[in-house]
């Protein structure tokens, strides 16, 4: 969703940093550089915006126009290396009566095909949202039968102690039943915590990805990239023949 006062699709925020741009971008870029695509889900209301602009921006805003679902795109450093980060805002899933439990756009269902990692966040004040979760990682399992899905689960609003309804336990609890690691975060009253899981589940797509140049490790429904020959692996071995010239030169 867009931010009230952000401008339009295509042009760029201006009030941020050079560092904390808010870039809309086409969604099939062609980008040198590692790609990770994450996509954020959950119950209407549990924050979803606010932690990818708390994320992306350092801010809270207080109020978010109705979800549109904006792809958000920054980069980023991740172990000393340069990578383009694509965070996808979706549009609330919620629990429904049928035998599937669960009611997704299909705005989502195309948006989870995409993304290599997965954000699932409910909000501790409502015990709704985190009943969701389960139907929604089962979900993400049928759009992706096969393979590591790197996955974090979110625990949002914990400045709102007061109001908990989801202790602490049942969340680490059902991360781990998932696979993932379960954060506790308010992306109204702190950045570290939001940074940090966010973080997290980047470097566990990279490691999903195993290293590699940012292909898809698995059929993409529009990012197949054109079979070229590895530009990587050639720059890498560029720069290794470049370096053992330096290192023997310098020894000589
Ligand atoms: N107290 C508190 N309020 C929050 C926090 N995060 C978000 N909110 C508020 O919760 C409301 C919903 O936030 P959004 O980011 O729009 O939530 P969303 O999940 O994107 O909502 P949908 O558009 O319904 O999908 C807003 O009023 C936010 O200001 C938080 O960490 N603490």
């Amino acid at each position: 969703m867009r931010q009230t006062g952000d401008p339009a699709p295509g042009t760029m925020n201006s009030s941020g940093s050079g560092n904390f741009l808010l870039v809309p971008i086409p969604e099939y870029p062609l980008l040198d550089n590692k790609t990770v695509k994450i996509v954020v889900l959950g119950a209407s209301n549990v924050g979803k915006t606010a932690l990818i602009v708390r994320f992306l921006t350092k801010r809270f805003i207080g109020d978010y126009e109705a979800n549109t679902g904006a792809l958000y795109s920054r980069k980023v450093t991740l172990d000393g290396e340069e990578v383009s980060l694509q965070i996808q805002d979706t549009p609330c899933v919620s629990l429904q009566d049928d035998p599937e439990g669960l009611y997704c756009q299909e705005q989502i269902n195309r948006s989870i095909y995409w993304a290599d990692g997965y954000v699932l966040v409910f909000s501790i004040t409502d015990h709704n949202s985190y009943r969701t979760i389960q139907p929604l990682y089962q979900h993400v399992r049928r759009i992706h039968p096969s393979g590591n899905i790197p996955v974090i689960l979110v625990g949002n609003k914990s400045d709102l102690l007061r109001a908990r309804q989801v202790p602490a336990d049942e969340g680490e609890t059902l991360a781990a039943s998932l696979g993932g690691v379960y954060f506790e975060a308010s992306a109204r009253e702190n950045h570290e915590g939001v940074h940090a899981a966010f973080l997290h589940l980047c470097q566990e797509v990279i490691r999903a990805l195993g290293g590699g140049n940012g292909e898809k490790r698995r059929g993409g429904l529009h990012l197949a990239r054109p079979k070229s020959p590895n530009m990587q692996e050639l720059k890498r071995r560029f720069r290794q023949v470049l370096s053992s010239k330096v290192k023997s030169s310098t020894t000589i």
